[in-house]
């Protein structure tokens, strides 16, 4: 099978992987939006299907259950990055699917190869048909999804900067828990044997750690602009 995604124009693909909480939703969201490129979250479908899963009696703990109920849902993803949508047979799973329930068992889902196949010929063809250019975020975007994409980033911070910034979202939680929960969560994504969380031999690695969001937005898009081609 062909992994090729092809674009037109001066269109270009962007692909940006790396662990929870580093920034890749705010940066892709942000770079796609300031040089007029779809935008797609992966990890959205992961947890859409995951979603869909939990409330229709799939045992998520088996993964031949899993395997066999993965082509049920319907899954919609809309690439505006000022206004990402997911649906699941029609229904908008976007709130739900932020739940600590859906987060807490999206590994396992995802873990299941089947699952996976499904969902990387679903991206690869949505990127196919963004004939302006797309940022593509996710673990497996680079080495697995895109291969071919013009530019690879590999964004990474410290497990105690990704959990104060996960944190700072919620009031009133823990830190040490979201620490432990994040820790957790990118070992069972990088464990896995079907496309772990990787960096792609040739990604450019940016450590968030000490850097503000803005800072790494305008490091992207940089990035970005060097590698676009003129019509
Ligand atoms: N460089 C940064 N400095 C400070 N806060 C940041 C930075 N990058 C992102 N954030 C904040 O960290 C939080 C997590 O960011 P984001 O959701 O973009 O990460 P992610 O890598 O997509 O996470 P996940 O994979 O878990 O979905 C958000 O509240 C975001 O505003
Ligand atoms: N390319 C991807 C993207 C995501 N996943 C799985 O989905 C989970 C949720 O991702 P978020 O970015 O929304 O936090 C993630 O923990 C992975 O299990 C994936 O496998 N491949």
């Amino acid at each position: 099978m062909s992994t090729t995604v092809e674009t037109a124009g001066s269109s270009v693909i962007v692909a940006i992987d790396g662990p929870s909480g580093t920034g890749k939703s705010s940066t892709s969201k942000a770079v796609a939006a300031k040089l007029g490129l779809s935008y797609l979250d992966t990890g959205a479908q992961y947890r859409a299907i995951t979603w869909w899963m939990l409330n229709n009696g799939v045992d998520v703990g088996d993964p031949v259950e899993i395997a066999h109920a993965a082509a049920r849902p319907v899954i919609v993803s809309g690439t505006d990055p000022t206004a990402p949508t997911i649906t699941v047979d029609g229904e908008d799973a976007s709130g739900p699917i932020r739940t600590q329930e859906v987060t807490s068992k999206v590994s396992a889902v995802s873990a299941v190869p089947e699952v996976r196949a499904l969902i990387t010929r679903l991206q690869r063809s949505i990127a196919a048909d963004a004939t302006g250019g797309i940022v593509v975020e996710g673990r497996d975007i680079g080495t697995t999804v895109l291969p071919d994409a013009d530019l690879k980033i590999f964004l990474t911070a410290s497990p105690e900067a990704r959990a104060a910034r996960r944190s700072g979202e919620v009031k009133g939680s823990d830190l040490a828990a979201t620490r432990e929960a994040l820790i957790k969560r990118d070992a069972a994504d990088s464990g896995r044997a079907t496309s772990p969380l990787a960096k792609a031999d040739d990604a450019i690695e940016v450590d968030t750690t000490e850097l503000t969001l803005h800072q790494v937005i305008e490091c992207v898009v940089t990035l970005v602009e060097e590698k676009r081609v003129p019509a």
